[in-house]
């Protein structure tokens, strides 16, 4: 099925990229708007607008414009008051000068307004009298993981804010420290930062140092402007602009044995393509700040998301591979080892380091294939017809002779549809074929019958059948003509 599409209702979205910053894109209080086409099955033009990159449900920001409406300057002006009342409520250097304040406190004035998210200062209090506040023993040591005296902004539609659990999050750093790398630009993984950071501590030298990239301001009360940036990674945009860009250039720019690596993980129904023209510009600033004649290519990057992206990862990033570590969360309630949890997390590392390099943990299971030359988890057989270690999800997969390829173990060959498929699937329906002119032959971007192919079809971000505005798995988007689509999204179902 065409990844760009939504659907089988004979509507679908495709977000529209190009190379350059579009500076025609108006702004919601999350950076500039994505550009996004809404097409009708059989239309070869589709209607253009903008929508916010950041928010999947229009309740998290309602932010809409066609792309050719004409913008009022009364409206404009709206706009931007409605933007600026959004931002954080203090500035950086704000935020860092009430944390000395705050250290400076004895204990016992020491509170944190867990509605608001705050550390207060004794004369806030009466402001949060009615508010519930922490009060007892907020030490040093505590104030050190802000992740877990903040409350996980789990929102599924915006931040889906899943922390790792200690045991995937110390074996991420071990392997980062072993494998030479001293510098780590955390992209929304602010539990990975706060371990780095506790490290350099424990062992009183800095091993690694770091610098985190989140949407969430609320680290900005803890870290200092040369630790933590306000950032959205769907639009590469920089809330503080000026001073969060120098800093950002400043951590890329690798000294003598400097080695930087970028480390992310994403909300996960977040569009694979936007995420992916985020880090190569990323990739972009890093090369053209490394000396001349170093010859690297693309950043050092690890990117962490569920299994069943893999085909459009690899296509965005094709010098990236899958690793078979299985990333474990704390907060989420089916990627969690242990007994209350799904025990086999589909969330899997995509790097474009040498996957030899990447010695998984052999205590849990994982073991090398000489074969492949990768470790691979217990389960996962190497099939001499494929010649591959195929499985994906950790189960041991079979090979199907008439697919000529490995499938999950739970499905079985369907005649009527000649693939593999689970038994109870929606037998028949077979390939939706292209969605302009309803050829099996090609989808849409490579439709003949298009008179307006993309001139940046590359970079042309997809949606999946059902997917909402800026994040994709399954859900339903519906819109009336001449209305804005609306938003709505449901969880993956992993079989
Ligand atoms: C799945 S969580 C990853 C957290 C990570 N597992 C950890 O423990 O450090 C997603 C992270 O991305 C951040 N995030 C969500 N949307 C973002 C955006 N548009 N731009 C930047 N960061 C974002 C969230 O605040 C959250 O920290
Ligand atoms: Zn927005
Ligand atoms: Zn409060
Ligand atoms: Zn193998
Ligand atoms: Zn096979
Ligand atoms: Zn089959
Ligand atoms: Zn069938």
């Amino acid at each position: 099925m065409d990844s760009e599409f939504s659907d089988g209702e004979g509507f679908g979205i495709e977000v529209i990229l190009s190379g350059a910053k579009d500076e025609k894109a108006p702004c919601c209080p999350h950076g500039p708007a994505l550009l996004f086409e809404k097409l009708c099955r059989g239309e070869q033009q589709g209607r253009r607008f903008y929508a916010c990159s950041a928010c999947r449900d229009r309740k998290d920001c309602s932010f809409f414009q066609w792309e050719d409406e004409k913008v009022s300057q009364a409206r404009l002006l709206a706009r931007e008051k409605e933007n600026q009342s959004k931002q954080p409520p203090f500035s950086h250097q704000e935020y860092c000068s009430r944390f000395r304040e705050f250290v400076s406190l004895p204990l016992d004035q020491r509170r944190f307004c867990q509605e608001c998210q705050l550390l207060l200062h004794p004369k806030e209090w009466s402001e949060h009298a009615t508010h519930r506040a922490l009060s007892d023993d907020i030490t040093v040591a505590r104030l050190r993981r802000p992740s877990l005296l903040l409350c996980p902004l789990e929102n599924k539609k915006s931040n889906a804010q899943y922390l790792f659990a200690d045991r995937s999050c110390h074996f991420l750093l071990d392997l980062l420290a072993s494998l030479g790398f001293n510098k780590v630009l955390c992209v929304g993984t602010p539990r990975l930062h706060e371990l780095i950071k506790i490290r350099n501590q424990e062992t009183g030298r800095e091993v690694l140092t770091s610098l985190l990239l989140d949407i969430d301001f609320r680290y900005a009360q803890f870290y200092s402007e040369e630790e933590f940036c306000h950032y959205n990674m769907f639009n590469h945009h920089f809330f503080n602009r000026e001073r969060a860009e120098a800093v950002f250039n400043a951590f890329l720019h690798e000294e003598g044995h400097e080695k930087v690596v970028l480390v992310t993980d994403p909300p996960f129904g977040g569009l694979v393509k936007p995420l992916a023209h985020s880090f190569s510009q990323v990739s972009d600033t890093w090369k053209t700040l490394q000396s001349p004649g170093s010859g690297s290519q693309e950043m050092p990057m690890v990117w962490i998301f569920p299994y069943f992206f893999e085909s459009r990862i690899l296509e965005c990033f094709p010098s990236f591979s899958m690793l078979d570590y299985q990333v474990d969360y704390d907060n989420h309630p089916l990627y969690k080892h242990g007994k209350t949890g799904r025990k086999q997390s589909p969330v899997r590392l995509f790097t474009n380091l040498c996957p030899l390099n990447i010695v998984l943990p052999g205590d849990e299971g994982y073991r090398l294939c000489s074969i492949c030359e990768r470790y691979v988890s217990s389960g996962n057989r190497h099939c001499p017809i494929c010649n591959a270690c195929t499985s994906k999800d950790g189960r041991a997969w079979r090979h199907c002779t008439q697919c000529n390829k490995c499938v999950k173990p739970s499905w079985l060959h369907c005649p009527v549809c000649d693939h593999c498929a689970l038994p109870d699937h929606p037998c028949g329906r077979g390939p939706t074929g292209c969605f302009t002119c309803s050829s099996l032959r090609h989808k849409r971007r490579a439709c003949p019958h298009s008179n307006k192919r993309r001139e940046n079809r590359g970079q042309a971000a997809g949606r999946r059948p059902g997917a909402n505005l800026s994040k994709q798995p399954a859900s339903r988007v519906k819109g009336k003509k001449g209305k804005p689509p609306s938003h709505a999204s449901k969880a993956r179902k992993v079989t």
